[in-house]
């Protein structure tokens, strides 16, 4: 076990890498897709089974942890792991996004936000310095700095006022985390679309100096070639020798278009929200559980897929427990989303580290179909 935090490459192909992070609690290998773990679970997934998937490391959320049960109290019972009963790597948001996307009442200014909270109506402020104390009481592996990220659309200017705001508070963030070894913080690049705002934004992110850079502002509604553009520019401005974390993606061809374009890792709710609502992600594209041409299919969802629901249930028993409205459908399409994003992540890293990562992408693209299937 490493005392410290640090980031190996180990292969390139083309734009794309794999490497290792490594932290006190255990290693990461990237590229790395982590399950969201919102309110100190990922919803339907003991820990355990969230292992079993093959997850190096899965993500918290300081906006939803404050409000409840509140970061002192998690602090006071041995920290987030303990808690939750995850042992491994966590890396928690820093609250700017989410209070963006779900508290009332915001307000915004040069010192932070204030807000009321989405579950009681109760006044809460979110600062740079706030949100370090937060994720410091959690105990989170990889803290992210407090940024703002602006709703799309923005005009150039919104953006780069935005963006120069999330500068000023990164250095805040930088300043109010101090130095704790084997703990990591990352800075958020922004910049909307706009490659002159993206590179401003780099340069003042390696000033400040991060243990890792994610790519933020993006995956709010502009569309994957928009997204894909930035990506084509974003991650080779940020430092080479440094993770680079792109945040909220996403579906499975975005995941490998981004790790195409050079990053290493990513977090999404997709494949367990995706999951409670019956729609299921396999290599040949998209099974809606729900509809009606699978409730006498004794099929498993995948023939290929070595996951529990795959191995020992039927699409018809799917269907109907989802119909029903049972508790296990939401365990069992959780469960077989989550195996088949790490099954995608472990297939690039192979191929990565092998040298043939274009053909694992056409394989990849030729064998999905575009609808349901
Ligand atoms: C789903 N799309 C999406 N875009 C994001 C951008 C940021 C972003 O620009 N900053 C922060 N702090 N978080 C973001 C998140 C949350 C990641 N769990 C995003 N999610």
């Amino acid at each position: 076990m490493s005392a410290a935090f640090s980031f190996a490459l180990t292969a390139t192909d083309g734009a794309a890498r794999s490497g290792v992070i490594s932290t006190p609690r255990g290693e990461i290998r990237t590229p790395a897709f982590m399950p969201v773990g919102t309110a100190a679970t990922v919803k339907a997934m003991m820990p355990e089974s969230v292992r079993a998937t093959g997850a190096d490391i899965l993500l918290g959320n300081t906006y939803h942890l404050m409000l409840r049960p509140t970061a002192e109290r998690i602090a006071r019972l041995g920290g987030l792991h303990r808690f939750m009963n995850w042992e491994r790597p966590i890396l928690t948001d820093s609250g700017g996004f989410q209070v963006m996307s779900l508290a009332e009442l915001r307000k915004l200014t040069e010192e932070g936000v204030t807000f009321r909270s989405h579950i009681d109506g109760s006044r809460h402020r979110l600062t740079p310095e706030r949100s370090m104390e937060i994720q410091k009481l959690l105990g989170s592996d990889i803290v992210m700095c407090f940024d703002e990220c602006p709703a799309l659309p923005a005009d150039d200017k919104r953006v780069a006022e935005s963006m120069r705001l999330s500068m000023r508070w990164a250095a805040r963030s930088k300043e109010a985390f101090g130095d704790r070894p084997g703990h990591a913080l990352f800075g958020i690049q922004q910049g909307g679309v706009t490659q002159e705002l993206r590179a401003e934004s780099a340069e003042a992110l390696r000033a400040i100096g991060f243990d890792g850079y994610a790519i933020g502002g993006l995956a709010v509604g502009e569309g994957q070639e928009a997204m894909f553009g930035v990506l084509d520019y974003a991650p080779g401005m940020l430092p080479e020798d440094k993770p680079r974390y792109l945040m909220g993606v996403g579906k499975p061809d975005d995941i490998v278009g981004a790790v195409a374009r050079g990053v290493d890792m990513m977090d999404c709710v997709l494949p367990s929200r995706s999951g409670r609502t019956g729609q299921a992600f396999t290599r040949r594209g998209t099974v809606n559980i729900k509809n009606a041409r699978h409730a006498n299919d004794p099929r498993p969802l995948d023939e290929d897929c070595t996951c529990p629901a795959c191995r020992n249930y039927s699409r018809a028993y799917l269907h109907h427990v989802f119909r029903a409205q049972e508790i296990i459908s939401s365990m069992l399409l959780t469960w077989h989303n989550l195996h088949y994003f790490q099954e995608i992540m472990g297939g690039m890293r192979a191929a990565i580290a092998e040298g043939r990562f274009a053909a694992w992408q056409a394989a990849f693209h030729a064998g999905r179909a575009e609808g349901d299937i």
